[in-house]
């Protein structure tokens, strides 16, 4: 594809915007700001966008299951680049309308907090230690909790977000950095036809997606000796439903090493060879994050 390529997103504002102007910083690309994250997916399975930023894997909240099922059920998008960001969530409202006496926001003055559920689920200690009366509600991303809470003043609503979202909709942060640890990481996927073309990185990456056969009793233990013979170091191993039977599961597998070496190809046919069928989700480059 010529021209400046484009690249589907969650709405300005959200750690996935601040997440993919950290990987295209210094290059020419058009973000396509998409309200939800089957918008974000479809934009690229359509062809009206290059690229979609996909958030995968959270330090506090593990893997984002509905987005890891999008990428296997829905779409047929490879990975092409994946890489971490910091996600740094923050208590958004209006200090004048939640302040107590000493000017400082007033917990019992929130009723109501908005927020993405996977950043709600990174601030689970704070809003049960200082905001255990308030209703919680989610939205398809931060910074639309943010916007909500812009359009709604006088009724006690408060947001989970990004600095970036209270600025854009000039809201106040109330409590910075309220998620339960601050080593908060976000890990991304960069998923579409066309090939990534930012700088390249040393640390490559495979991921694999594994049918195991049935009635074939060890065959985990055999796919997972085809790398461990091999000395073929795994990232992550993950299950998730097929969707086809109860008790019938996929094996997500991130390997660290390209799908350009002899290893890999080997490990993979051996694999093949046990009755396992095999699905290459994407072999690509792990951007390394530099604060
Ligand atoms: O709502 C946002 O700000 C998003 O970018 C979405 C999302 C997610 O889907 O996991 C991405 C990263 C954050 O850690 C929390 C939420």
């Amino acid at each position: 594809m010529s021209g400046r390529h484009k690249v589907a997103v969650l709405p300005e504002g959200t750690v996935s915007d601040e997440a993919v102007r950290y990987l295209f910083r210094g290059q020419d690309v058009e973000f396509v700001y998409c309200k939800m994250i089957s918008d974000v997916f479809q934009s690229t399975d359509a062809g009206r966008t290059d690229w979609s930023v996909i958030p995968i894997e959270n330090t506090i909240d593990g893997s984002v299951s509905l987005h890891m099922d999008w990428l296997v059920h829905e779409v047929d998008l490879p990975i092409r680049a994946e890489w971490i960001f910091p996600s740094i969530q923050n208590l958004i409202g209006r200090t004048r309308e939640l302040a107590g006496e000493h000017g400082k926001w007033d917990p019992a003055k929130i009723t109501k907090v908005f927020s993405h559920p996977v950043a709600m689920a990174q601030c689970h200690d704070f809003l049960r230690a200082k905001l255990p009366h308030a209703e919680l509600d989610t939205l398809p991303s931060t910074s639309e909790a943010v916007r909500l809470v812009h359009e709604n003043p006088g009724r006690g609503w408060a947001a989970i977000g990004t600095h970036l979202a209270a600025a854009n909709f000039g809201l106040d942060i109330l409590e910075a950095g309220v998620t339960d640890h601050d080593n908060n990481f976000t890990r991304f996927l960069l998923v579409g036809a066309a090939p990534y073309e930012g700088p390249d990185a040393s640390r490559r990456k495979t991921s694999l997606l594994i049918t195991l056969p049935e009635d074939y009793p060890g065959a985990l233990h055999q796919v997972l000796s085809a790398f461990a013979w091999r000395k073929v170091n795994l990232s992550r191993i993950e299950s998730r439903p097929t969707k086809k039977r109860l008790g019938s599961y996929y094996f997500f597998i991130d390997v660290e090493l390209s799908l350009d070496t002899v290893l890999l190809p080997a490990a993979i046919s051996e694999i093949e060879a046990i009755g396992c069928q095999v699905r290459i989700l994407g072999s690509y480059p792990s951007i390394p994050y530099e604060a």
